[in-house]
């Protein structure tokens, strides 16, 4: 059994997990020169407690834009244009109410400085690239540590401290200011960093520590990258291809080590890929975007074996089992559709690739619910076979065909 089967089991015998994040109708659009792009469109999605939700689509499907979208850190000539971002902390809750629902904040209805100084304590981000988190001219601890502070600050004084630290979690936000060969952390927090830097499997960790980004490896950078951003100690971690640039061997260990500490820290992660053997081994839920949409988002198991979209099928066709997860994605004729608005007309964005697309398609596709919790999708074909089915009467289907009237 794989292992991510085993934790969807475990997850099932415990109680209910709640959202830590539940985005609803989520859009971010580019105003550029030639256009309107869409690149985020209308995407719903919630993320559990101590859950990783992986994202997985093509290059341009609108993976990167969305992780950005939730940290509010979109840049011009970009911005959400719309949705509601909740994330559940019953203190800011209290203190904003007018953005309140229960224990949740819809992160876009707060103050800027707010959300800001939410990056880092809340949310923290690692990338692919580990360079662009670390100023090359400081040492890998001397960061670390000042990670820590900010957290020290946010946690002495939870509101007005938080509001003065700049974000990090990203080199640029946390770098600001800081001046090169001053020290300006004290011993406890580069403690601490020497502590990360050993919780993250970097041997030596003291030594490292008085070293340059440069002289790591990128695997070890990699690795103080993720100390880096476990530095605040975040509800929700962010990862953008954290292993597409590592070669194989290197990838596996870093993937476990984010599957450890994430187990550890009961922490939530997104991870976004365009590798379905990495959201095979690594996820709990998954969103399957295209073209700026979620076409299909469920659990592991809703998505590799009650997959109902033709193009989560088409991308898991070349994936026999769970247990056997082949790290390939099995090609789909033609490519991702251009995102400007004006090209996008309203229907299937799919329906040009599509196998099975016919004159419905011509229609956008809402969402519906198909079988299973909280799985859906955007496909009128297979909301049409899904309702079908759902109609005819018990004892109508095979074991397989059973299950899908849940
Ligand atoms: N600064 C920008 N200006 C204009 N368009 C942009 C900008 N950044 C992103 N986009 C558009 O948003 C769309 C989604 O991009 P995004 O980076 O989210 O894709 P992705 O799924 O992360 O792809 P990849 O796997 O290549 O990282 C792209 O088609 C791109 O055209
Ligand atoms: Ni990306």
């Amino acid at each position: 059994m794989s292992d991510a089967t085993e934790r969807a089991e475990a997850a099932g015998n415990g109680e209910e997990a709640r959202d830590l994040l539940s985005v609803r109708d989520l859009s971010t659009r580019f105003f550029t020169e030639q256009g309107q792009v869409n690149a985020v469109e209308s995407v719903s999605f919630d993320v559990r407690e101590g859950e990783i939700l992986g994202i997985v689509g093509e290059s341009g499907s609108g993976k990167s834009v969305t992780a950005l979208s939730l940290i509010d850190l979109v840049e011009s000539p970009g911005r959400v244009t719309s949705g509601e971002l909740w994330y559940r902390d019953p203190d800011l809750a209290a203190e904003f109410p007018d953005a309140a629902d229960g224990d949740a904040v819809d992160l876009r209805e707060l103050p800027e400085r707010v959300r800001r100084a939410l990056r880092g304590p809340s949310f923290s981000t690692i990338f692919q690239d580990p360079m662009s988190s670390f100023n090359p001219s400081l040492t890998v601890g001397e960061q670390i540590a000042e990670a820590v502070e900010v957290q020290r600050r946010a946690q002495a004084n939870p509101r007005s401290t938080r509001s003065r630290t700049q974000g990090y979690g990203l080199g640029s936000y946390l770098l600001d200011g800081l001046v090169p060969g001053r020290d300006y952390t004290d011993p406890e927090s580069h403690d601490r960093a020497v502590e990360l830097l050993e919780q993250v499997g970097i041997p030596d960790p003291a030594q490292r520590a008085d070293q340059y980004p440069h002289e790591f490896s990128g695997g070890m950078l990699q690795r103080a990258m993720i100390a880096q951003a476990l530095a605040g100690e975040p509800d929700l971690l962010i990862a953008d291809e954290p292993t597409t640039a590592l070669d194989v061997t290197i990838q596996a260990q870093i993937l476990e080590l984010l599957r450890e500490i994430q187990a550890e820290r009961d922490m939530s992660v997104v991870l976004i890929t365009h590798d379905l053997g990495v959201i095979a081994r690594m996820s709990d839920r998954v969103c399957v975007m295209y073209a700026g949409e979620v076409v299909e988002r469920g659990t592991l198991e809703d998505i590799f074996e009650d997959s109902v979209h033709p193009y989560t099928r088409g991308l898991v066709g070349s994936i026999p089992d769970l247990e056997d997860p082949a790290p390939r994605l099995q090609p789909i004729e033609g490519s991702v559709p251009s995102l400007l608005d004006s090209e996008m007309g309203d229907r299937c964005y799919f329906a040009d690739r599509c196998p099975k697309a016919m004159e419905a398609c011509l229609d956008h596709p809402p969402e519906f619910d198909a079988a299973g919790d909280e799985h859906a999708a955007r496909c009128v074909l297979a909301e049409r076979e899904y309702s079908e089915a759902a109609a005819l009467p018990d004892g109508f289907f095979d074991e397989d065909g059973g299950e899908r009237r849940e």
